[in-house]
């Protein structure tokens, strides 16, 4: 605590006909080639539902309805400490589309342990199977 840089973040567990949209992150960067809820740092002066739309846009170029709130979790990284707070969102229109993301899947609850999680996402995977896997 207190000399890490702190990171707030947000992201999407969009669901839609069942499936989980999971998103594996780039190649090169922070986290290189591990799965996460799309979406990004919450801007100064948004709210994390404003920041979770906007980056859905930008990042998936679809328009998403955000839901009920999963789970809030902060993990240490080397490069910070991100505090992800995660929410269910259904897909309002568009089709989520691969702009930054190495590779985007649909999974239902029960698989979402089948890929290697950035680990401030755990939290949320557990939460997610226990509401939704049966
Ligand atoms: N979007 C998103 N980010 C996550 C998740 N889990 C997790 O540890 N992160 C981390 C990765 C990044 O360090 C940060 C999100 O920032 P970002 O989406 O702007 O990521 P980035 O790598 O493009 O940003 P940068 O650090 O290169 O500036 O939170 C997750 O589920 N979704």
């Amino acid at each position: 605590m207190g000399s890490k840089k702190q990171i707030n973040v947000v992201g999407a567990v969009v669901i839609d006909q069942g499936l989980i949209l999971c998103a594996q992150r780039g190649p090169q960067g922070s986290l290189a080639g591990m799965w996460e809820f799309p979406g990004g740092k919450i801007e100064p002066g948004e709210s994390p539902r404003e920041a979770l739309k906007r980056e859905i846009n930008e990042e998936l170029r679809c328009v998403v309805e955000v839901g009920e709130r999963v789970e809030t979790t902060s993990h240490e990284y080397d490069f910070g400490v991100v505090t992800l707070t995660t929410h269910y969102c259904e897909l309002v229109s568009g089709t989520p589309t691969l702009t930054e993301h190495s590779d985007v899947r649909w999974l239902p609850p029960a698989e979402l342990d089948t890929l290697r999680w950035a680990p401030a996402d755990i939290p949320a995977v557990e939460k997610i199977q226990a509401d939704l896997a049966s």
